[in-house]
Order: C-alpha cells, then sequence, then structure tokens
C-alpha cells in the first residue's frame, strides 16, 4: 500500500471553482488561494443564509491508541461513498496543527484513499489561518506586558496574569518561562507560560464566531489577567480588540478544498479535543448545512470528549440538532483497551478484544444519552482478522446497535457505500431528539460532575485549593451559567492514561479552572493533561524533507 502522501500527490484534483460548483458556489464568491484551495467569501456566507438546512452527522469514536482510529479517515470516506450514491455531501473538518504533525500522530488529512488534498499544504500552512490565530493572541500578551512596562494603570497584578503566549509546535521547554530579563528597559520579569495554539482562547473564540462582530465581542471579553483589587482586566481595556480582528479577518473565513474524490470539505479552526473544544468551526458546519443535503463532521479524541464537547458546547452555542452519530471503532484500539502493548496490536487476540470491547459499550451506552442515532462503524484494517470482525459485528448486533463494516481506507469511497447506506437508513428512519446532556443553570461543580460521572464513569470528583478559589470567582464574576470544557486524557475514560477499557471506582481530579470568557466556557484541567504538548524521543519531523523541486516527503 502506498503511503498517504504518496496518494495524494498521485491524485488528480480539479479546479477549486469545480468543486465550488457541485455546492452551487459560483466563482465571484470565492477567494482563490491557487488552484486547489479557497476561502468562502462573507458575501457568500450572508447569501446562503435563506437555504434549507440539510442533514448533520458527527463522526466520533472509541478511545484512541497514539497513532488515532480513523475519525478524520472515516468521515472523508464516508463523504466520498455519499458522492459513489449521488448524494450531495459536504464535510466540515478542523485544521491540523503542527505540532502533531512533527510529533507523533502526523497528519490530519485522513489516510490512505480517504484523504482530503492538497494533503501537505492543509498539514503544513495551508491558508495561514493558524500563523494568524497565534500573531492575535501573542500581539495581547505583548500589549499586556507592555501596559505594565508603561506604567500599569490598570494596576494589573503581575501574579495574577491569566493570558499564555501560544505557538504551533510541541515544544515542552515553553511551557513555564521567564520574561522580562536583562534591564529596567527590557521589562517586568515575570513567570510566563506558552500554550499550543489549539489550546488558544483566540482558537476556541475563531471556531465559535458568528461573524467579525460576534468574533470582536468575543474577543474584546478575553480575561488577561486580575488588578490588585481582584477586578478582571479585558483584552478590551487594554485596546487590543480591534488590532486582534484585524489580524483574524482572513482567517474568519472558512476554507474550501476538496476530497481525493473531489468531494466538497469546508476545513476551519483546529482546536485539540483533549486540551480544548475539539470541533471544527460553528461558521463552516452552519455553511456545510446550507450548502450540502448532508453535512459530515468530525469531533477529536474519543467521544467522552470531542462528541461531548461537540454537543454540550458547540451545539448548544450555535442550536445546531445533529442528526446521527457515527462511532468509530477499531480492532487495534479495542486490544489496546484490553491491555495489549502498541507493538503486538497486528496480531490477533480475541482474549484482548473481549477485554476491551467495554471501552465501545461504554461509548454507544454515552452517546444514547444524547438522544441522537449512532451507528458504530468498524474501520477495518488489512491485519484484522475475520474472527476479530465478526467478533466486534456480533456484538454490536446483540445489543440492537446500527452497524457497518468500513472499507474507505483501503478502497475510497466504495469502501465506505455499506456504511453510507446505514447513515441514510438511519437519517430517513430513526428521529433524533438531540438534548445537552445538562441544563446552563447548573453549578459549574454540577455540570463537571454530570460529565465526570456521566460520560467517564467516575464516582466522583475532587478539586485543588486553587480549582475550588478560581471556581468561586468565576461564579462570582457571573459565568456559573457557561459550559464546562474539560481538558482531559484521550487514552482514558478517567483523567490517568493508564487506566483503559472502561475504568470503575475512579475520581477525576481538578487541578486548574480558569474562564474562557470569550469562548464562553470554563476550562477544567484534569490529571497531569499538558496545554503544551512535547516531541517524542523520535519525531516524525525526523523523516520529513523537500526535494530540490519543491517537493515534500515524510509527511503521514
Ligand atoms: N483503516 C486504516 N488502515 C490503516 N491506517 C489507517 C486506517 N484508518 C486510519 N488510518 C491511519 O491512522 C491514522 C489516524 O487516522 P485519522 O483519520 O487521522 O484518525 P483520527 O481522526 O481519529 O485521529 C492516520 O495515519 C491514518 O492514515
Ligand atoms: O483533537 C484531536 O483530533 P483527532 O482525534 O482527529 O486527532
Ligand atoms: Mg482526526
Amino acid at each position: 500500500m502506498k503511503s498517504d502522501i504518496q496518494i495524494a500527490q498521485e491524485a488528480k484534483m480539479i479546479h477549486i471553482k469545480e468543486v465550488a460548483k457541485s455546492l452551487d458556489i459560483q466563482e465571484d464568491d470565492l477567494e482563490l488561494y491557487g488552484k486547489y484551495k479557497a476561502k468562502f467569501s462573507d458575501e457568500l456566507l450572508s447569501k446562503i443564509q435563506s437555504n434549507k438546512d440539510g442533514k448533520l452527522v458527527l463522526v466520533t469514536a472509541i478511545n484512541p491508541t497514539p497513532a488515532g482510529e480513523g475519525k478524520t479517515t472515516t468521515s472523508v470516506g464516508l463523504g466520498q461513498a455519499m458522492g459513489v450514491l449521488g448524494k450531495k455531501a459536504c464535510l466540515a473538518l478542523r485544521e491540523p496543527s503542527l505540532g502533531p504533525c512533527f510529533g507523533i500522530k502526523g497528519g490530519a488529512a485522513g489516510g490512505g484513499y480517504a484523504q482530503v488534498v492538497p494533503m501537505e499544504d492543509l498539514n503544513l500552512h495551508f491558508t495561514g489561518d493558524f500563523h494568524a490565530i497565534t500573531s492575535a493572541n501573542n500581539l495581547l500578551a505583548a500589549m499586556l506586558d507592555n501596559h505594565i512596562q508603561q506604567g500599569n494603570s490598570l494596576g494589573i497584578d503581575p501574579r495574577q496574569i491569566v493570558w499564555k503566549r501560544c505557538l504551533d509546535m510541541n515544544d515542552r521547554v515553553l511551557r513555564n518561562i521567564v520574561v522580562g530579563l536583562g534591564s529596567k528597559m527590557d521589562g517586568m520579569v515575570r513567570e510566563d507560560h506558552f500554550v499550543i495554539t489549539v489550546a488558544s482562547e483566540i482558537m476556541a473564540i475563531l471556531c465559535l464566531a458568528d461573524d467579525m462582530h460576534d468574533l470582536k465581542k468575543r474577543l474584546g471579553r478575553i480575561i488577561v489577567a486580575y488588578s490588585f483589587d481582584g477586578k478582571p482586566v479585558t483584552a478590551d481595556d487594554l485596546q487590543a480588540t480591534g488590532a486582534m480582528a484585524a489580524l483574524l479577518k482572513d482567517a474568519l473565513k472558512p476554507n474550501l478544498i476538496q476530497t481525493l474524490e473531489h468531494t466538497p470539505a469546508i476545513v476551519h479552526g483546529g482546536p485539540f479535543a483533549n486540551i480544548a473544544h475539539g470541533c471544527n468551526s460553528v461558521r463552516a458546519t452552519k455553511a456545510s448545512m446550507k450548502l450540502a443535503d448532508i453535512t459530515i463532521t468530525e469531533a477529536g479524541f474519543g467521544a467522552d470528549l470531542g462528541a461531548e464537547k461537540f454537543f454540550d458546547i458547540k451545539c448548544r452555542m450555535a442550536g445546531l440538532k445533529p442528526d446521527a452519530v457515527v462511532l468509530v471503532a477499531t480492532i487495534r484500539a479495542l486490544k489496546y483497551n484490553g491491555g495489549v502493548p502498541k507493538a503486538d496490536l497486528t496480531t490477533e487476540n480475541l482474549d484482548a478484544l473481549k477485554k476491551g470491547i467495554v471501552n465501545l459499550e461504554k461509548h454507544i451506552e454515552n452517546l444514547q444519552k444524547y438522544g441522537v442515532p449512532v451507528v458504530v462503524t468498524l474501520n477495518s484494517f488489512i491485519t484484522d482478522t475475520d474472527a476479530e470482525t465478526n467478533f466486534v459485528k456480533d456484538f454490536c448486533q446483540e445489543r440492537g446497535c446500527e452497524f457497518a463494516l468500513s472499507e474507505v481506507w483501503e478502497k475510497g469511497g466504495e469502501g465506505g457505500v455499506e456504511l453510507a447506506k446505514k447513515v441514510l437508513y438511519v437519517l430517513e428512519n430513526k428521529e433524533s431528539n438531540f438534548k445537552p446532556l445538562y441544563e446552563n443553570n447548573l453549578s459549574l461543580e454540577d455540570k463537571i460532575k454530570t460529565v465526570a460521572t456521566e460520560i467517564y464513569g467516575a464516582s466522583d470528583v475532587t478539586y485543588s485549593a486553587a480549582a475550588l478559589k478560581e471556581l468561586k470567582r468565576i461564579q462570582e464574576l457571573g459565568m456559573g451559567d457557561f459550559p464546562v470544557c474539560m481538558a482531559k486524557t484521550q487514552y482514558s475514560l478517567s483523567d490517568d492514561a493508564s487506566k483503559l477499557g472502561r475504568p470503575t471506582d475512579f475520581t477525576i481530579n481538578v487541578r486548574e479552572v480558569y474562564a474562557s470568557a470569550g469562548a464562553g466556557f470554563v476550562v477544567a484541567v484534569t490529571g497531569s493533561i499538558m496545554t503544551m504538548p512535547g516531541l517524542p524521543k523520535v519525531p516524525a519531523a525526523n523523516n520529513i524533507d523537500v526535494t530540490d523541486d519543491g517537493v515534500i516527503t515524510g509527511l503521514f
């Protein structure tokens, strides 16, 4: 089998204006970035507002191995399969971060014969959105430190600065730094921190904003610090809002590319689901629903993270009503959850499968709590055996679950026809009665407890003293009705990456809490999760190169 990048580079793409035409979009409504990428104009987005909404399908997964279990691959393959069946479908996906690209996981363009292209553009600089987000985030940081240097008229307490710098890279040494070293003219010495760009609140705001007006209101509300008398200091107070919005003018526009089989893909925003809310932009999803009969979108990592935040944050805030959920399982991840080491996942092991399948069972139960019909799909790997595949199929069918085998990685759209037909059946015959897991009027602690007990299976939640103090301050500042965004490891339903399968009798330990006042949610940081990942012993970057005539190699 060729590598992902070989398949992608051999692909014969059509001009992006032809892809747009399949969505009834005229060339004048596109802002072209070469022949194969474009942004939607603001005029287009307002023009389509009166269109009828198509159906919305979420693709999620069970708890993954470090390689990932194929949500993006399945989403792309399902979109292609809808095309094979003559349906008007469109993808709404996230943009990849450079962190995993050069780290462990590689790119996020799908895989095999189910990819969005041009994959090397998408995985590297794409249309510059992440660079714009990084610049806007760090402009705010620079203006904050400059305000202190220039006399600190707002009375900012340098010990209560909550705004962090960001960079779209896995760079552990930036987690905790000291700034302002040198002479008096070099600024106030203080401890500072970097997060990876996909965990920046600016990313979340870009992904939740309706339009430029809403973007600026959200940016202005960002809390960067507290004053000596405990009052929140915002981006508006620093007069940074307009300049940040100017930097984000183009990044706010959704991007259009295509799959290997020319299915349209709107790709916009890219928060991770373990340390952020894990969903592409509301603007991209709503645009797709106005342009196509079926929108297929993905939320990051397992359903305990991406799907939970898709439902309880994105759908709640944007008024979206999902019509179906595709839950991706893989034999390798089920065995991994059954205790098999990464190196042995390609060997048949029915015992481990039986042990690990409780993870799939829990995710099926969880998704059913949202009132949206579920289709389980087994993302088939060439190393899977018939015995293993049949075991999973029987497990699902014995529980009355809709099930389909997916072979999209190996066969592209054709490999997804069984899944597409199952999804179409569910869309036509099963009603969705979507409701979020909790009401906003619950206390923040009760919201956290609801997610922890109902979705993770925890018996209780513990808080550090600092987290409890911050929860109280957030409540007093009037943000108690915000939804919660849980930052947690993706490998386990618990906050301990070593607890695989379906752990029980565990507590979720919240060590830090902060309000993303602009995004409109409260982040609860659990266990030892980091908002600035580090590179592995052998980074994927070691194998990435570019030839003398400009061909990228080694991306996957
Ligand atoms: N069926 C499959 N067989 C082999 N590799 C696969 C398959 N499905 C996905 N992959 C690979 O696994 C990795 C993760 O896939 P991806 O779709 O990005 O997962 P997710 O979106 O869930 O993180 C990618 O490198 C992809 O090419
Ligand atoms: O936020 C994580 O997204 P993937 O699960 O698609 O890697
Ligand atoms: Mg993905």
